[in-house]
C-alpha cells in the first residue's frame, strides 16, 4: 500500500490556540488597499498610471523596511485624490481579490474568530467590511482611520492613532496584551518587527502574494499560503493537503502557460530544458508529485520505482506510447494527454508536405541557394486528382481525409479498427491494398509497440514507382534502412519524414540519420505539433486535466484510468484506487459502515488492472477511519480529498 500525500492531520486546534496576528494589505488580501483606492480615484486621469506607479513604490519601500512607515504612508496619502465615495467602491473590489488560502478556510476563521486580529497599518473603513465576512468583528481590526474634509476627501490619517506612527504595530500589541502565544503572519518588514520585539512567539512571512527578501530573511517560516500555516499547525483546514507542497516536474518545454497554470494553483514547479534520459530522470523522481512531458521523455518502470509520489504524468502531446501506461495504472498514477490540440498542426505540415515533394521543392531550393536556376517540370505533379493513402484514419488521418478531399486529393484510407467513413473517402480493407493503389502513402498510426517496424522493405516494395512517402507517426514505425533504401533506387519519388527511432534529446545534439542528403526528402526535427497554437492549447489543457484530477478526482479523459466524472457537491470526498479483485468495493463500505459514516455518493469504475472508487461522505472523517481505509486489502492509493 503506498500513499502520496498525508493526510489532514487530526482535525482539532493546538491547545490553546495561539492568537493570530494577521496583516491586512497584501496578506489577508491580494492587493495593497492603498494602491487600489488610488487606482479607483484616478480613473479617467491622464496621470492614473504614473501616481498608481508612485504610490505603489512608496508602499513597496515602506513594507521592505526601506523607507520608514510613517514616512511612506505621508507620502502615499499626499498623492492620493480619494473621497469617501470611492471607499465602497475599494471594499467591493477588495471582496473580491481575498487571498485565495484564505477565502478558501473561511470556516477556519469563522470558528475561531476569537484569536484572529486583523492588525494592519491599513484603513479600518476598508478593512472592517471585508473581514466582516470571515466573523471577524470589528473590535478584533486594529487600523489606521483616515480623516476627511467637508467635501468628504480623504485629507490624511488620524496621527493619535498608534499605528500610523513607526514602531505601531509594536504599540498596538502592547497595548493589546494579549494573554498566551502570539503568532505573527504578514509580507511587511513592520510585521517583523512584532516578533523582534518579543510581543509575538513567531513570525511567519507570507508569500503568497508578495515575496520581499528582506523579509523572508527575518521569518520563523515562509509560508506560501495560508493552508501551508493551517497544515504546520495542526489545524482544520479546507484542503487535506497544501497545494505548495505538491511538486510538479515539467520537462522538455511546454509552452510557458503550463507553468503558469500550476504556480497561480499554488503548485511548486521545476522545469528542465529538454529532455533527460532514464537515470538522469530517476534522480529527479523523489518527491515529485505530478510529472509533465512530451514525446522524446521515456516513463520506464524503472522511473515508476523511483517515483515516491507520483499520482499523475501530462503528456504534453497526442502520444503517449513513451509511458508505461501499464505500469503507471499498477502504481496508480493517472495519466492525461492533449488528444486533439496540435491535430490541425500536424494535418496542415502534412498536406504543405504532399505539394512540396510533388513539386520537388526538397531539390530545387537548395539548388537555388547555392545559385543553380533549374527550371523544369520533371518529376513535379499536381496533387488534384491523385491518391492520397492514409494509414491510421484516427483524429489525425480522419482530419488530413477532410482536407485532402478540399484540394481535389482522392482519399484511400485504411485501420486496424472500424471507422466512420468521411466524405467520399474509400475505406481498403487492407494495408497491401492501399499500398498498391496509391500515389502518396501517409502514416497516422500510433505508436504502440505492434507498430514498430510496421514498413519495412515489403511494404515499400507494394507501393507504386515513384510514390512519395510521409511519415509523421512515430520514428520505429519505419525501418528507416529500407526506406533510405527505396528512395536511392528511385522507386520512391521523394518522402517527409518528422520522426525518427533516435531523436537528439535536445537541440545541441547532431541529428544522425541514412536519410540526411537523399535526395527529394524532406526531414524536419519532430515539429509536427510544434505551433504557436497547439502549444498554447496543449499547456491550457493538459494541466487543467490534471488539476481537475488532483482537486475533484475527475479522470475524464485520462488514457490509462476508468474515466469517472463527478459533480461537485458539498461532502467530504475519498479517492481509493485498488487492484481490480473481487470484493473491495463491500471492503471499503463495511469499513465506512463502522465508523457510522454515510455515503452521499459512491462511484466504482475499472478495468483490467485497476478499479477506482471516489466516496463523498457526510461527516469529517477520523484519523482512525483514515487507516482503516488505507489498510483495505488490495489498495494502491488512498488520498483524501477534502
Ligand atoms: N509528428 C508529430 O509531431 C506528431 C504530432 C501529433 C501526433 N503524432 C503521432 O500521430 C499519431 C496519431 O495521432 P492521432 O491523434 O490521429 O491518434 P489516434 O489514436 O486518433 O489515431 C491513430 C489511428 O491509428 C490506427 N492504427 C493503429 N495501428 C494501426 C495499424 N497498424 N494499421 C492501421 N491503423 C492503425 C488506430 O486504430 C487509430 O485509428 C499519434 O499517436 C502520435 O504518435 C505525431
Ligand atoms: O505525440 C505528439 O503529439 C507529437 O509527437 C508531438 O510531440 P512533441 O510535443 O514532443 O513535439
Amino acid at each position: 500500500m503506498s500513499d502520496h500525500l498525508p493526510d489532514q492531520p487530526a482535525a482539532g486546534p493546538a491547545v490553546p490556540l495561539p492568537y493570530l496576528i494577521i496583516d491586512f494589505d497584501s496578506t489577508f488580501t491580494q492587493v495593497e488597499g492603498l494602491d487600489e483606492l488610488a487606482d479607483i480615484a484616478l480613473e479617467g486621469s491622464p496621470d492614473r498610471e504614473k501616481i498608481v506607479g508612485q504610490i505603489r513604490e512608496l508602499t513597496d519601500r515602506g513594507m521592505s523596511g526601506e523607507l520608514k512607515f510613517s514616512e511612506s504612508l505621508r507620502q502615499r496619502l499626499a498623492l492620493l485624490p480619494a473621497r469617501r465615495a470611492h471607499i465602497g467602491q475599494l471594499v467591493e473590489r477588495l471582496k473580491g481579490k481575498v487571498s485565495a488560502s484564505i477565502r478558501r478556510n473561511r470556516s477556519f476563521f469563522e470558528r475561531f474568530p476569537g484569536r484572529v486580529y486583523i492588525v494592519s497599518s491599513g484603513f479600518r473603513e476598508f478593512i472592517e467590511p471585508v473581514v466582516a465576512e470571515f466573523g471577524i468583528d470589528a473590535d478584533h481590526v486594529l487600523a489606521n482611520t483616515f480623516t476627511f474634509d467637508a467635501e468628504d476627501r480623504i485629507t490624511g490619517f488620524d496621527p493619535e492613532n498608534v499605528l500610523s506612527q513607526d514602531g505601531g504595530k509594536i504599540r498596538q500589541l502592547r497595548l493589546l496584551d494579549l494573554n498566551g502565544p502570539v503568532y505573527a503572519l504578514g509580507d511587511g518588514y513592520t510585521d517583523y518587527q512584532i516578533r523582534e520585539a518579543g510581543l509575538a512567539d513567531r513570525f511567519y512571512a507570507f508569500t503568497e502574494n508578495v515575496t520581499r527578501p528582506a523579509v523572508v530573511a527575518h521569518a520563523d517560516k515562509v509560508l506560501p499560503s495560508f493552508d501551508e500555516f493551517l497544515y504546520q499547525n495542526n489545524l482544520p483546514m479546507t484542503l487535506s493537503y497544501p497545494k505548495n507542497r505538491i511538486k510538479v516536474l515539467l520537462l522538455e518545454n511546454p509552452d510557458s502557460r503550463a507553468e503558469e497554470l500550476f504556480r497561480a494553483e499554488g503548485y511548486q514547479v521545476e522545469t528542465v530544458t529538454g529532455g533527460l534520459d532514464e537515470d538522469e530522470l530517476m534522480a529527479r523522481m523523489e518527491g515529485v508529485s505530478i510529472l509533465g512531458i512530451r514525446s522524446k521523455t521515456q516513463v520506464t518502470a524503472r522511473v515508476l520505482e523511483a517515483a515516491n509520489r507520483l499520482i499523475g504524468i501530462g503528456a504534453f502531446c497526442i502520444g503517449t506510447n513513451q509511458i508505461d501506461l501499464v505500469g503507471c495504472m499498477k502504481k496508480g498514477v493517472a495519466v492525461f494527454n492533449a488528444p486533439f490540440s496540435n491535430t490541425r498542426s500536424v494535418v496542415e505540415l502534412a498536406l504543405g508536405e504532399i505539394i512540396m515533394l510533388a513539386r520537388r521543392i526538397p531539390e530545387k531550393s537548395p539548388k537555388m541557394h547555392a545559385g543553380e536556376w533549374d527550371k523544369s517540370a520533371r518529376g513535379a505533379f499536381e496533387i488534384r486528382g491523385k491518391k492520397l493513402g492514409i494509414v491510421g484514419y484516427g483524429n489525425i488521418g480522419s482530419q488530413l481525409s477532410v482536407v485532402a478531399e478540399a484540394v481535389g486529393m482522392q482519399v484511400l484510407y485504411y485501420d486496424v479498427a472500424e471507422k466512420l467513413q468521411l466524405g467520399n473517402a474509400i475505406k481498403c480493407r487492407t494495408l497491401d491494398e492501399l499500398l498498391e493503389q496509391a500515389d502518396i502513402v501517409t502514416l497516422h498510426v500510433d505508436g504502440r509497440p505492434e507498430n514498430t517496424d510496421l514498413f519495412g522493405e515489403a511494404q515499400f516494395a507494394r507501393m507504386k514507382p515513384g510514390s512519395l512517402f510521409l511519415n509523421n507517426a512515430r520514428g520505429p514505425v519505419v525501418e528507416v534502412p529500407a526506406l533510405a533504401a527505396a528512395l536511392r533506387s528511385g522507386h520512391l519519388g521523394g518522402a517527409a519524414v518528422d520522426v525518427f527511432p533516435h531523436e537528439p534529446k535536445t537541440n545541441d545534439e547532431t541529428f544522425e540519420s541514412e536519410l540526411r542528403d537523399l535526395p527529394n526528402v524532406l526531414l524536419t526535427p519532430h515539429i509536427g505539433g510544434s505551433t504557436a497554437e497547439a502549444q498554447r492549447n496543449i499547456a491550457e489543457f493538459v494541466p487543467e486535466r490534471i488539476m481537475q484530477y488532483v482537486n475533484t478526482g475527475n479522470t475524464q479523459q485520462s488514457v490509462n484510468f476508468p474515466n469517472i466524472q463527478l459533480p461537485d457537491q458539498p461532502a467530504h470526498r475519498l479517492i481509493h484506487i485498488h487492484h481490480n479483485v473481487p470484493g473491495v468495493l463491500a471492503r471499503i463500505n463495511n469499513v465506512l459502515a463502522a465508523h457510522s459514516v454515510n455515503i452521499l455518493g459512491q462511484y466504482l469504475k475499472t478495468n483490467e488492472h485497476i478499479g477506482y472508487v471516489i466516496t463523498d461522505v457526510d461527516k469529517q472523517y477520523e484519523p482512525e477511519l483514515i487507516k482503516a481505509l488505507r489498510e483495505v486489502e488490495h489498495t494502491i492509493k488512498f488520498r483524501v480529498l477534502y
